[in-house]
């Protein structure tokens, strides 16, 4: 798989070191509360995987799978929620969990949908962000990386379902891409 990559933007160690800090400072914003962390299927799981197991407090999971890319590397502008939260967040201290914002559709139309459900609060947290492409704009409370406007795979971002599983922020070769 590293053969087919161009560039490796954020390395594992430092991904590493930036969820841990975020764990710390979400330890410390939540202390006292019961904390429900949301994460957005799929590209999410990594880094809840690993920012979960750096909040020191209790916490529940839950997941929402929200489609807008299909296997292309923009986006479609359609956004549909493919499988919705099992648990009732009104009154919960909700914190979104996404991998990247990229043109911010995805987040702000789940953030309507939750906002909607009454939660005692709701806040984002997420890896990465290019602020180049954003069409609508989002308070991100949690942020880990600004990358510049190339299409980054690994850490759970995939290109056409691949890649997720790569440990570094990574660009793949122009070949990759040719002929999609
Ligand atoms: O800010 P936006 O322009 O909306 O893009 C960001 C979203 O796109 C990707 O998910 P995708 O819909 O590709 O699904 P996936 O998480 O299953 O890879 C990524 O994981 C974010 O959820
Ligand atoms: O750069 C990206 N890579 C993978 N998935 C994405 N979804 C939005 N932007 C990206
Ligand atoms: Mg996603």
């Amino acid at each position: 798989m590293m053969g087919d990559v161009a560039e490796i933007l954020v390395p594992s160690a430092e991904i590493q070191e930036k969820v841990r800090e975020m764990g710390e400072r979400i330890t410390r914003d939540y202390a006292g509360e019961r904390l429900l962390l949301v994460g957005v299927l799929r590209g999410a799981v990594v880094v809840m995987g690993d920012l979960m197991r750096n909040i020191d407090l209790p916490c529940e999971i839950d997941f929402m799978d929200i489609s807008s890319y299909g296997s292309g590397t923009s986006s479609s502008g359609v956004v549909r929620i493919l499988k919705d939260l099992e648990e009732d967040i009104s009154g919960r201290h909700v914190l979104v969990v996404e991998d990247i914002i990229d043109t911010g559709l995805t987040l702000s139309y789940l953030l309507r949908s939750l906002r909607a459900r009454k939660p005692a609060s709701l806040e984002i947290c997420a890896l990465l962000s290019k602020p180049s492409r954003r069409r609508v704009e989002l308070d991100v409370k949690y942020l880990g990386f600004e990358v510049p406007d190339e299409f980054v795979v690994g850490y759970g971002l995939d290109y056409a379902g691949a890649y997720r599983n790569l440990p570094d922020i990574c660009v793949l070769k122009e070949e990759i891409f040719a002929g999609s």
